[in-house]
This record gives structure tokens, C-alpha cells and sequence, in this order.
């Protein structure tokens, strides 16, 4: 039976990451098969042509599941009645910088687009934020949002889950379907901690297949610098990674997530594993009846600990950064 339609944002639609996003959106990968979709997409005026290209081309495609696609440079008029907002709109980062780099360029989008979401999204309205530096982007549109809860607001470390899947995955030169129990923690940034201690591979555990020296030398570095690491390769940021990262996301948020133990998300912290309150950290999560919550009862050694102590360090010295820019 048809589900009612449901009305999804994207903002920087006129971008690379917006234009590796939509077809796949308008073809059902959220909401299934048996749910029609409504696209609104925000861009500013530089980037509006390039947004109403896309739009053509979504007509062209001819999905079934497409009801319309309307192009707008308003945030209120993009938000209206949205379902889902993708905050994808920012600046990239190029080489030789940090995602936090990006903090003074992009923050300031982040508070008007968390006010029109408020006044302007449906009641049941989900967001994500992929631009960067995207936890603390969370943070900042969280914080404007007046009377939409907390909850709603999530931050993308799925490209880093995915990552840290796929590459142990390929070190172990099995499928990425067996790998599970993957966790990232932390900050969207180099201090991120993708953590295997409770990983498994096929039902066996991680740590028993590989050594510690790997893990610390080679696998967390590698996953942690993997969006650099693109960007060297590539000549710019990840595009169709992190828009499979943004669907997975998303998908997951509101169908739930059986058969994994869990996937990683940054949400605003409820102060679980020593994350001050109010932080947008990553952490182990599953989503149950459409809300996402921290898998508890984690137990944490001392070389974990350490690292998710450091990467919530620099959140909070973003959080602090914002402050001082008047963001916050
Ligand atoms: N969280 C994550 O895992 C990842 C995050 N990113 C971040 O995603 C962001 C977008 O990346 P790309 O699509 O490659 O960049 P892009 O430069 O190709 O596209 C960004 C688009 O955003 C638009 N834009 C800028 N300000 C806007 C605003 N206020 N409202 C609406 N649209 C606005 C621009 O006109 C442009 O079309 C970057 O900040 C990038 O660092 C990229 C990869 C992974
Ligand atoms: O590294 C970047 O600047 C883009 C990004 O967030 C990623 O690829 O994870």
C-alpha cells in the first residue's frame, strides 16, 4: 500500500555532494519504495542555476516516486513542511586545511537555516548535517531551532563508520556484509576515534584477527585521515561517498536498524560516556520507532577512553570558537 508522501530538503542541491544526492533520494532510497517524495532544494543565488539544472534533469528522469522539486533561494520556502532537511550547504575544504578550518566560513549558515527549520519544517521534521565542520554546524542550528527537540538534530559520521568498514573489510579481504559492531566516536575530524574493540567479522571478533599495532598505526589514522586522503587523490572532498553516507543515514534514522548491532551518528549528548551534555558527539547508536539512542553499557579502556576524551576536547573548544564568534 502507498505511504503518504514525504517532503525532503536538500540545501546546497546546486553542489557536488546535492547533485550526487538527489537521484537517489527521488528513486526511493530513504523512504522505500512505496513512498512518494517531494524535493525542495535551498541554494544561494550563485548556486540557484545549477540547482534548477538538476531540477530539469530530475523531471527527465521520469521517477515514479517524484511528485515535484521546487528551487529556492528562502530557507522558509526551502524548510516548509519538510520531513527531512539535509543541511548539505557549505563550503568544502581544500588541501593542506582541517574541517575546523571551515568553522568561520560556514558557522554563520547554520543558526538563520536552524531558525527557518523551526518555523517552517513539519512537526516531525529530521535533520542532518553534513556540512562542515558538521558537528558543531549541528550544534549551532540545534541551538536556534526554538521548540523543535534536540533529537531531531544529528551530525554525519556514517561516512567514517563506513570507512572504518570497508577498510578493515578489505584488510581482512572479506566482504564489508560481514563486518559489524563498528563505532565511531567523537568529532567529524582527524581527532575522530573509529573504534573495533567490539567489532566482529562474520561473528568473530575483530581484535583477534588483527594486531593492536595495526589498529593503532595504520587503521585509525587511516580512517580518521581518510577525507584528506581523498581530497589529495581526487583533488577535491569526497561527493558520491558521503552522499551514500547521507542516504544510509537518514534511511536508517527513520526505518530503524535491525540485523546491525548498531551504526554511529553524531547527536546532541545526554552526557553517556562522559560526553558533556549538549555536545554534538559521535556515538554507537540504533534507531528505534524513529529516534535515535546511544547503545549503553559500552565498557571503555584506558587507550579509549583517551581518545574520545581528546576529540571531545575539541569540540568543546569549537563550542568555544562559536561562542566567541557570536554564534552561539
Ligand atoms: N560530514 C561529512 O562526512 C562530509 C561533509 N562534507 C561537507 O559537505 C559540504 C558540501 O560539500 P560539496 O557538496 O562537495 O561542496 P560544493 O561546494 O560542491 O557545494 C556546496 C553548495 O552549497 C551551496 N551553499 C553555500 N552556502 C549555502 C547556504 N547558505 N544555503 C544553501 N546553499 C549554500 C553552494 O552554493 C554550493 O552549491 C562541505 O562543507 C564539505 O566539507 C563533505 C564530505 C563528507
Ligand atoms: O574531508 C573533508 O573535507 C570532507 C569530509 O568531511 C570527508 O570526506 O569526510
Amino acid at each position: 500500500m502507498s505511504q503518504p508522501p514525504r517532503t525532503i530538503t536538500v540545501t546546497g542541491a546546486g553542489g557536488q555532494i546535492g547533485y550526487a544526492l538527489l537521484f537517489r533520494i527521488a528513486s526511493g532510497a530513504i523512504y522505500g519504495q512505496d513512498t512518494p517524495v517531494s524535493l525542495r532544494l535551498l541554494e544561494i543565488p550563485a548556486g540557484l542555476r545549477s540547482a534548477e539544472g538538476a531540477a530539469l534533469e530530475l523531471t527527465d528522469c521520469a521517477f515514479p516516486l517524484l511528485r515535484s522539486v521546487e528551487v529556492s533561494d528562502d530557507a522558509d520556502t526551502a524548510f516548509a513542511g519538510a520531513d527531512a532537511a539535509l543541511l548539505v550547504g557549505a563550503r568544502p575544504r581544500s588541501a593542506g586545511m582541517e574541517r575546523g578550518d571551515l568553522l568561520e566560513a560556514n558557522a554563520a549558515i547554520f543558526g538563520p537555516q536552524g531558525a527557518a527549520i523551526a518555523r517552517s519544517a513539519g512537526p516531525d521534521v529530521r535533520v542532518v548535517v553534513v556540512g562542515n565542520p558538521a558537528n558543531t554546524n549541528a550544534l549551532i542550528a540545534a541551538a536556534h531551532a526554538d521548540g523543535v527537540p534536540p533529537g531531531r538534530f544529528s551530525a554525519m559520521t556514517r561516512l567514517d563508520h563506513n570507512r572504518a568498514s570497508g577498510i578493515l573489510a578489505a584488510h581482512l579481504a572479506v566482504p564489508v556484509s560481514d563486518i559489524d559492531g563498528v563505532t565511531i566516536w567523537g568529532n567529524h575530524s582527524a581527532t575522530q576515534y573509529p573504534d573495533i574493540t567490539r567489532a566482529t567479522v562474520g561473528g568473530a571478533s575483530a581484535i583477534d584477527l588483527v594486531d593492536a599495532e595495526w589498529i593503532r598505526e595504520r587503521f585509525i589514522p587511516r580512517v580518521a585521515g581518510r577525507g584528506a586522503e581523498i581530497i589529495s587523490v581526487r583533488g577535491s572532498s569526497s561527493v558520491g561517498s558521503a552522499a551514500s553516507a547521507a542516504i544510509d543515514h537518514l534511511h536508517d534514522w527513520v526505518d530503524g536498524t535491525p540485523g546491525t548491532s548498531w551504526t554511529s551518528a553524531a547527536i546532541v549528548s545526554d552526557g553517556s560516556y562522559g560526553v558533556p551534555e549538549g555536545l554534538v558527539s559521535s556515538f554507537p547508536v540504533r534507531s528505534v520507532d524513529g529516534e535515535w539512542r546511544i547503545v549503553d553499557g559500552i565498557e571503555l579502556d584506558e587507550f579509549s577512553r583517551a581518545r574520545i576524551d581528546a576529540s571531545v576536547a575539541e569540540l568543546i573548544d569549537e563550542r568555544e570558537q562559536t561562542r566567541s564568534l557570536g554564534l552561539l
